[in-house]
């Protein structure tokens, strides 16, 4: 379980922090390997906050910031945008929404991401789904996403399964040193890849005598 301190908060109230307790589960994968889709069910059954960090970060170029040029100049590269700005939208969207379970898509991409993250909010994450799922399958469904997304293009995929294999997926195995990765087969059509998810996050009667 972790804390977010909430920064402004502090400000206003001197020594009265709010604190808020959250839970938060990873969500990663390769581009394209299905964490958009497995969210928005696991949203619908079990009751979490979908925050997908590729939707901040788009999201905040529309909106006109001063980072948008510099954040869409790395997305159109496949690049990982600095984990100060990532962070600043996830923490602000974990603050301002009042449930206090939240599966963060698409994050931490890199070290300096985990590491950031895990210093900044002191939040762990309860456990990682792992979407795994071959290059082969991931550039064919990025192919016919059609969401009119600039980074959907086969120079920019390439790119992207590059960064995924070299700085993400390392993230990935440092949580399995830890045994936190869930790792779910995601090349699979999206109902069986669920009825997997679904079973990562039903408490088995173990965890109710361990909880009780
Ligand atoms: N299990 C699946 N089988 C076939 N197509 C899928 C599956 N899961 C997702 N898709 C499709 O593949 C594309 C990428 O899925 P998405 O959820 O956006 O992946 P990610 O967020 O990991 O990039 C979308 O067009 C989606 O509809
Ligand atoms: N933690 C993150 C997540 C995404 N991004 C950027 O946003 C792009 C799209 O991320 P996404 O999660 O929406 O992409 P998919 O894996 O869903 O296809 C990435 O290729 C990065 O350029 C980032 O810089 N840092
Ligand atoms: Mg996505």
């Amino acid at each position: 379980m972790g804390t977010i301190i909430d920064a402004a908060d502090k400000v206003a109230n001197g020594n009265s922090l709010t604190e808020k307790k959250v839970k938060v589960v990873f969500v990663l994968g390769g581009p394209g390997s299905g964490k958009g889709t497995q969210c928005a069910n696991i949203v619908e059954h079990f009751g979490y906050t979908h925050l997908s960090a590729g939707d901040l970060l788009r999201a905040e170029i529309k909106s006109g910031s001063e980072n948008g040029t510099m954040i869409q100049n790395m997305i159109k590269e496949g690049k990982i945008v600095p984990s100060e700005v990532t962070i600043k939208l996830l923490q602000r969207a974990m603050q301002e929404n009042s449930n206090d379970k939240f599966l963060i898509d698409g994050f931490p991409r890199n070290e300096e991401n985990r590491a950031a993250f895990e210093s900044v909010t002191g939040i762990g994450p309860e456990f990682v789904l792992f979407f795994d799922c071959s290059e082969e399958e991931m550039e064919r469904r990025l192919l016919s996403r059609n969401q009119g997304r600039e980074d959907d293009n086969i120079d920019t995929i390439r790119k992207r399964f590059k960064v995924f294999l070299e700085s993400s997926l390392p993230v990935i195995e440092y949580y399995s040193l830890n045994g936190k990765v869930r790792k779910i087969d995601a090349a699979k059509p999206v109902g069986e890849v669920f009825e997997a998810v679904k079973a990562v996050f039903t408490p088995t009667e173990s965890d109710d005598k361990a909880a009780a």
